[in-house]
């Protein structure tokens, strides 16, 4: 799992690796460079139009001249635009790749740069190194660059985005945001996302080990990490292994969440999977999933569950009671979501209740309706950590970027998932894989990490084949798949 750090420690994380590697801060970045270069590569830009590189004073504009010299010597017809006027002031890996550039790159400075009509532009004017509000000459130069018509692409940030905090002015628009060695903490923030475009993540070559010394709550998720927090099943496991699961979900006129939840519970592997549901909507379910089974009435019988879901469209009049019976009845941690979570912040007194280690799955209005309105996502990052240490609870923040927000404070952004997943009853299959994995003995911990980035993985997979026609059952559909890619049996 990446570490996110803060902007001035990517400084002495550099000074660490070069340190214990026995490389110069220019193989660093080269290996910068070239990890830039290689994702261009297989963007397949046209060689037709030409690369306008913008270039700061510091290490960021340092990274735009080795990409300009790389992109050089691939035919590419190159420009620079220098952002700065005094050479003195250039960090001394800048300079030396500014006196690299070979004779067929054009150096322009910005003042003089009449925009051309279609050009690919690189903003590598200003990364992490960015303090305090924009200089007068920094306004014009983004100005300058967000004037411009062709695709923009951030080195690292979009220059003038603070690193970790909020956008408090101007920044570059980009269309893509190449950052470098793990993302930075404001990328992932939803309302950096009309800045920061679409991001990449470039390794350059930092190990794991390298960011240890280093504290952060903050950490990525990504698809290397996946396979160690399985489970291996061997080939005497049963049925039983693979849990016995109850979601209470669904209600009169909303019975897909009860269908949606327990099919993607069965995709996800779980042995038994019974849906507490009205009884006069039985044949809803069984029509649509014979594999589900149906209970009708909650007294007696949650001993035999190893797991519970329990939100998805129940409704929020009469079931206070309900879900108090289910907390001081169940002593395993849950899964709440939707509706017992608008339960939760109409009623709080609820919330001392829940078995510890539970998982609480709110969306952005949900997440205000327990924990009130929050002005940005800083504060709800920060309300949610609290909360979850002061209950002993977990949560998860859904969006682009889901938060995975563990009691002991660690929080962990996901990398997979698409916006085709913006679709009804997609929570719904979160809920039932989620369920699933607690059901299949998996940890509070474990159960957030596989659940959240094979939901993610499965809307993607679903969305590569129906695009904007996806729907939550293709995304139920495509979770045996999300197995096979991380190679998980
Ligand atoms: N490990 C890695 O991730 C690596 C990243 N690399 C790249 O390096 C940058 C960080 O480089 P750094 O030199 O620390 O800083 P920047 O280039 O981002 O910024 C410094 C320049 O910005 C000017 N500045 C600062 N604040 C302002 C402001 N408020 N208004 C205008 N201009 C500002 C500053 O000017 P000074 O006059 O104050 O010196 C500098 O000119 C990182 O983002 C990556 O792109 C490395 O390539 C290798 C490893
Ligand atoms: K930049």
């Amino acid at each position: 799992m990446l570490k996110i750090l803060s902007g001035s420690q990517v400084k002495e994380l550099d000074a660490a690796y070069i340190n214990r590697k026995g490389i110069s801060s220019l193989n660093l970045m080269e290996s910068a460079a070239s990890g830039f270069v290689g994702w261009w590569t297989a963007m397949d830009f046209d060689k037709q139009l030409p690369v306008v590189v913008f270039c700061g004073a510091g290490n960021n504009g340092g990274d735009g001249y080795a990409i300009a010299r790389l992109l050089h010597g691939l035919d590419f017809e190159v420009i620079v635009v220098q952002c700065f006027t005094d050479s003195s002031g250039m960090s001394p890996d800048a300079l030396f790749n500014k006196q690299s550039l070979p004779d067929g790159v054009q150096v322009r400075h910005w003042s003089e740069f009449a925009p051309c009509e279609s050009a690919v532009v690189i903003d590598a004017y200003l990364g992490v190194g960015l303090r305090g509000p924009l200089r007068q000459e920094a306004v014009e130069v983004i100005q300058k660059i967000n004037s411009l018509a062709g695709l923009k692409i951030s080195v690292d940030i979009p220059s003038g985005l603070p690193s970790d905090g909020l956008l408090d002015g101007l920044c570059v628009r980009a269309d893509f945001t190449v950052t470098l060695a793990f993302p930075k903490l404001s990328l992932l923030f939803p309302e950096h996302a009309s800045v920061a475009g679409k991001l990449v993540l470039v390794d350059i070559g930092i190990e794991d080990s390298d960011y240890q010394e280093f504290p952060s709550t903050y950490f990525f998720l990504i698809k290397k990490d996946l396979k160690s927090y399985h489970r291996t099943f061997h080939r005497f496991s049963h049925k039983g292994d693979f849990g016995k699961i109850m979601l209470f979900a669904g209600s009169i006129g909303k019975m897909g969440a009860a269908v949606l939840a327990g099919k993607a519970a069965l995709r996800t592997g779980s042995g038994l999977v019974t849906v507490q549901i009205p009884e006069s909507e039985r044949q809803v379910v069984q029509t649509a999933a014979p594999e589900l089974m149906c209970s009708f009435g909650l007294q007696g019988n949650l001993g035999m569950f190893d797991a519970l879901g329990v939100g998805p469209a129940i409704g929020v009049d009469d079931n206070a009671g309900t879900l108090a019976y289910l907390f001081q009845n169940f002593p395993k941690p849950m899964v709440i979501d939707a509706d017992a979570i608008t339960l939760l912040g109409k009623k709080p007194d609820l919330v001392q209740l829940i078995p510890k280690g539970s998982i609480l799955t709110p969306h952005l209005v949900e997440f205000d309706r327990i924990l009130g309105r929050s002005e940005n996502h800083l504060e709800r990052l920060e309300k949610a950590s609290d909360f979850c240490n002061k209950w002993g609870l977990n949560m998860l923040i859904k969006g682009a970027n889901s938060v995975i927000c563990l009691a002991d404070g660690r929080q962990i952004f996901n990398s997979s998932g698409t916006h085709y997943m913006a679709t009804a009853g997609a929570g719904d299959v979160l809920t039932g894989i989620l369920t699933s994995l607690l059901g299949q003995g998996y940890s509070p911990e474990q159960a957030m990490i596989c659940g959240v980035y094979q939901h993610g993985l499965a809307g993607e997979i679903a969305g590569e084949r129906k695009r904007r026609g996806t729907i939550a059952s293709d995304i139920v559909e495509a979770i045996p798949e999300t197995f096979r890619r991380l190679d998980i049996s």
